[in-house]
C-alpha cells in the first residue's frame, strides 16, 4: 500500500475507528475541503469509462472485466480499476493477489494478468478491515485509487463501480473526467428500477451514457436445449428505448461464465471462440467505436 495511504488509513482506523470522541482527545478526522473537488483526468489514460449497475449482483464486475479484456484483444492498452472498497471482485476475477509495488514517485504500480493492468482495494487491505471504515476513510482511499496509480500509458481504463448511486459513485463522477458509462442490468423489474436510478445519476452529472448491457437474459438447458427467459426478456431494450440509450448486447445466463469467473479466468480468456466471448467482444467494439478508439 502507498505509504501515504497506509499512514492516513492506519491513523483513521486505529486511532479512532468509529470516529467517536475519546475523553480528552478530539476525534482524529481530517478537515473536509469546502466545495466540490475539481474534476481531473486520470494521468496517462486516454479514455475512462465506468461500468455501473445500481443493483448489486447483476454481473457488473463480470462484464467490466470481460470488456477490459476484449479491448486488450483488439490491441488496446487496457486496464481495470476496481472502485468497490467493501467488496472488491477484480482480484478474484483476474486471479491476482499481493501488494502492489511503489514507483519512485510513490505511486501504486498496477498488477497485470491476461494482458491488462489492474488496481483494486483488494490488493491493499484485508476485506474484513475495510468493513468498519467510515465515510472519510472510504473517500480518502478512493481518491488515492483514482489519482495515485501509475498506469504507465493506457488507451482505455474501465472503472468497475460498486452497486448503488451513493457517495462513492457521486465522488467518482465528480472527481474524474469520465468519457462515458455503461449500465448493466438483468431484465428483471427490480433490477431495472435501480438501473434507471443509475441513468438519472449519470445524466445529472453530465456523463454520456454509452449504452446498456442486458445480463442473464436467457438460459438454455444443456440437457433438453430448451431456452428460458428466467428474469424476463425485454426489460433492458424497453428502458433503452424509454431513455434513448443504445442497447449494447445480451449476455446469456451460462454456468461457464460463472465457473470461469470463480476460477479467475474470465470468459474472453477461458473460451475465446465461444459465442459468449464473441458477444463480449461485439459489445466492446461498439464502445470502442463510440469512443473513437
Ligand atoms: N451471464 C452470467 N451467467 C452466469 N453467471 C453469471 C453471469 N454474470 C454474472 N454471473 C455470476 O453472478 C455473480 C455476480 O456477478 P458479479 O460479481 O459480476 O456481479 P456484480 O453486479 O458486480 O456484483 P456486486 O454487486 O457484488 O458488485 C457471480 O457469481 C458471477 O460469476
Amino acid at each position: 500500500m502507498s505509504r501515504r495511504l497506509f499512514s492516513t488509513l492506519s491513523r483513521l482506523q486505529h486511532e479512532n475507528p468509529l470516529g467517536l470522541p475519546r475523553s480528552g482527545a478530539p476525534p482524529q478526522i481530517p478537515r473536509m475541503q469546502r466545495g466540490l473537488p475539481q474534476k481531473r483526468n486520470i494521468k496517462d489514460v486516454r479514455k475512462v469509462i465506468a461500468v455501473s449497475s445500481a443493483k448489486g449482483g447483476v454481473g457488473k464486475s463480470t462484464i467490466a472485466v470481460n470488456l477490459a479484456l476484449s479491448f486488450a484483444r483488439r490491441g488496446l492498452r487496457s486496464g481495470i480499476l476496481d472502485t468497490d472498497i467493501f467488496g472488491p471482485s477484480i482480484p478474484t476475477l483476474l486471479n491476482l493477489s499481493g501488494e502492489p509495488r511503489l514507483s519512485s514517485n510513490n505511486q501504486l504500480i498496477p498488477l497485470s494478468n491476461y494482458g491488462i493492468k489492474s488496481m483494486s482495494m483488494g490488493y491493499l487491505v484485508d476485506e474484513k478491515a475495510a468493513v468498519v471504515w467510515r465515510g472519510l476513510m472510504v473517500m480518502k482511499a478512493l481518491q488515492q485509487l483514482l489519482h495515485e496509480v501509475e498506469w504507465g500509458g493506457l488507451d482505455i481504463l474501465v472503472l468497475d463501480l460498486p452497486p448503488g448511486t451513493g457517495d462513492t459513485q457521486l465522488t467518482i463522477t465528480q472527481q474524474v473526467n469520465l468519457d462515458g458509462a455503461v449500465i448493466v442490468s438483468t431484465p428483471q423489474d427490480i433490477a431495472l428500477k435501480d438501473a434507471v436510478k443509475g441513468i438519472t445519476m449519470f445524466n445529472k452529472v453530465n456523463v454520456p451514457l454509452l449504452g446498456m448491457v442486458q445480463n442473464m437474459s436467457i438460459f438454455t438447458c444443456p440437457h433438453c436445449n430448451k431456452s428460458t427467459h428466467i428474469f424476463g426478456s425485454e426489460g433492458v431494450t424497453r428502458e433503452c428505448a424509454n431513455h434513448n440509450i443504445e442497447f449494447l448486447g445480451d449476455i446469456p445466463l451460462h454456468p461457464r461464465i460463472c465457473d470461469d469467473a470463480d476460477r479467475g479466468i474470465p470468459t474472453v480468456v477461458a473460451e475465446p471462440g465461444s459465442e459468449r466471448a464473441e458477444t463480449f467482444m461485439a459489445i466492446a467494439d461498439k464502445i470502442r467505436v463510440k469512443l473513437g478508439l
